[in-house]
C-alpha cells in the first residue's frame, strides 16, 4: 500500500476533548529547538505541495493552523531562520535538522493573517485535531512522484477519509473567496 505520511498511514486518533495544545520539537538531537502551542489546532489536513515540510520519505505534509498569538518559541530561536523571505508563509526551520517549527503570514490584508501553520506530528502529546482532507494533491507530481500514481493516492486518500482537492477544501477556498469579495466591495463588509 502507498505510504503517504507516517501520521496517516494507520488512521488517526480523533481530537481529545478539551485538548489545549504541546510542545513541537525539532529532529536535532541535542539543543533542539521547541515551540510551545498554546491551544487545540484547526483545519489540519494532509498537504502535497512543494512548500510545506515533510517527515523523511513522506509524499504529504500533514499541516495545521493555530492563532498566531498561542505559538511561543521557547528554546533555540537562534537557530531559527526563514526559508524563503518571500513567500506568502514564512516558514521558520530549523538550521541544522531542516524541520519546519511554524509558517506565519505577515500580510495583514491576506484571508489567513492572524494564524500559523504547524505540524502536529513534532510533538510527543496526544489529541490534536485530526486532518480532515488533502489539499495541493497534483503538486506532489512536481516533487518527483511518478503521474501514474496519482490515481492509487487519491483512492487511498479517500479510504482514510481525507478527500483529495488539487487546491484547498471547498470550505476554505470559499472563505478565502468570501474574504476577497469583501476587500473589494463585491460583497458588504
Ligand atoms: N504547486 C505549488 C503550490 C504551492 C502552494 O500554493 N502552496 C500553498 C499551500 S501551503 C500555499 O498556500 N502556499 C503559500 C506559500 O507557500 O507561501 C507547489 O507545489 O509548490
Ligand atoms: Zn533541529
Ligand atoms: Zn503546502
Amino acid at each position: 500500500m502507498i505510504k503517504l505520511h507516517p501520521a496517516i498511514d494507520n488512521g488517526f486518533p480523533p481530537a481529545k476533548p478539551g485538548f489545549s495544545g504541546g510542545t513541537l520539537k525539532c529532529k536535532c538531537a541535542t539543543n533542539p529547538v521547541t515551540v510551545e502551542i498554546s491551544s487545540q489546532t484547526a483545519h489540519n489536513h494532509a498537504c502535497g505541495c512543494t512548500k510545506c515540510w515533510k517527515p523523511k520519505g513522506a509524499i504529504f505534509a500533514q499541516i495545521a493552523v493555530v492563532p498566531r498569538d498561542k505559538v511561543k518559541v521557547t528554546s533555540g530561536a537562534e537557530k531559527l531562520h526563514i526559508v524563503d523571505p518571500s513567500a506568502t508563509i514564512q516558514r521558520y526551520a530549523c538550521k541544522d535538522c531542516g524541520t519546519h517549527m511554524y509558517g506565519r503570514i505577515e500580510n495583514t490584508k491576506h484571508p489567513f493573517y492572524g494564524l500559523d501553520f504547524v505540524h502536529t506530528e513534532l510533538s510527543d502529546e496526544t489529541g490534536w485535531s485530526p486532518p480532515e482532507f488533502a489539499a495541493f494533491v497534483s503538486s506532489v507530481i512536481e516533487s518527483g512522484v511518478n503521474p501514474d500514481l496519482m490515481g492509487e493516492i487519491r483512492a487511498r486518500l479517500n479510504e482514510l477519509g481525507l478527500p483529495p482537492y488539487d487546491a484547498l477544501s471547498p470550505a476554505l477556498m470559499d472563505a478565502i473567496a468570501t474574504h476577497i469579495a469583501k476587500q473589494t466591495g463585491a460583497l458588504a463588509a
